[in-house]
């Protein structure tokens, strides 16, 4: 079973050193929640883990090598929701989960996918559109798309800002299931979902002494 596990890894952004001599390990079927101030660097560790930035010191490690080895294999083992949603203003609802689709290789329905976040009264509404809980369901219907190849890693950043209770309990059973199929989760939150079970990482406790 391959393991995934940051080593020492410090994080710099602009000039500054954010957090540094942070060690995580994320097995398979594990959940690992982010906590921390404002500020303290949990979208930057997730962009870390996502290849999306390069560590200042230390090591990202899937299976015993570095995942700069082959980053594009990486992405691929990946999904990385990020704390903006990634809709395209002028294409619908249907168009942009259509988009991750394509991108990711689902297989199955689309309508399955929508339907899960209750989307398909909204799926030809252009996203411009959508309330800020509605933009939330339709960027994470991305997890709920069956592909032949499941991304092994979900990375997530505040995937519960502006989500209603259901739009709650929509994630977390998909998260459940992700895990039962032997998927890792790494979230951050302020707010963690109470039903989901995991590892808390602690970011603040790496802060960098501020010169
Ligand atoms: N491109 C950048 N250049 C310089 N500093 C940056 C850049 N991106 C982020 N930062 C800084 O890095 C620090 C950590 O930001 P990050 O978004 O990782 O924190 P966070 O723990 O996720 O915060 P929050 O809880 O507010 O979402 C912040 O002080 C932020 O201003």
């Amino acid at each position: 079973m391959p393991s995934f596990e940051g080593r020492e890894l410090a994080c710099q952004r602009g000039e500054r050193l954010l957090f540094h001599h942070l060690d995580f390990t994320l097995d398979e079927g594990e959940a690992l929640i982010l906590v921390g101030a404002n500020g303290s660097g949990k979208s930057s560790l997730l962009r870390l883990a996502a290849g999306l930035s390069r560590p200042a010191a230390g090591a990202l490690i899937w299976d015993g090598r570095e995942i700069t080895r082959d980053l594009d294999l990486h992405h691929r083992r990946v999904i990385y929701l990020g704390h903006a949603d990634g809709l395209k203003a002028g294409l619908t609802v249907r168009e942009n989960v259509k988009f991750w689709s394509d991108l990711d290789g689902a297989r199955g329905s689309l309508d399955e996918a929508l339907q899960t976040f209750d989307l398909t009264p909204l799926a030809d509404l252009p996203a411009r559109f959508l309330s800020a809980g509605q933009r939330r369901r339709a960027t994470l219907a991305r997890l709920a798309l069956d592909r032949s190849q499941p991304a092994q890693i979900w990375l997530l950043d505040e995937p519960t800002t502006a989500l209603d209770r259901d739009g709650q309990a929509v994630l977390s059973s998909l998260i459940q299931r992700h895990r039962s199929a032997g998927g890792r989760v790494m979230l951050a939150s302020h707010d963690p979902l109470p039903e989901l079970l995991g590892r808390r990482l602690r970011v603040d406790d790496h802060l960098a002494a501020v010169a």
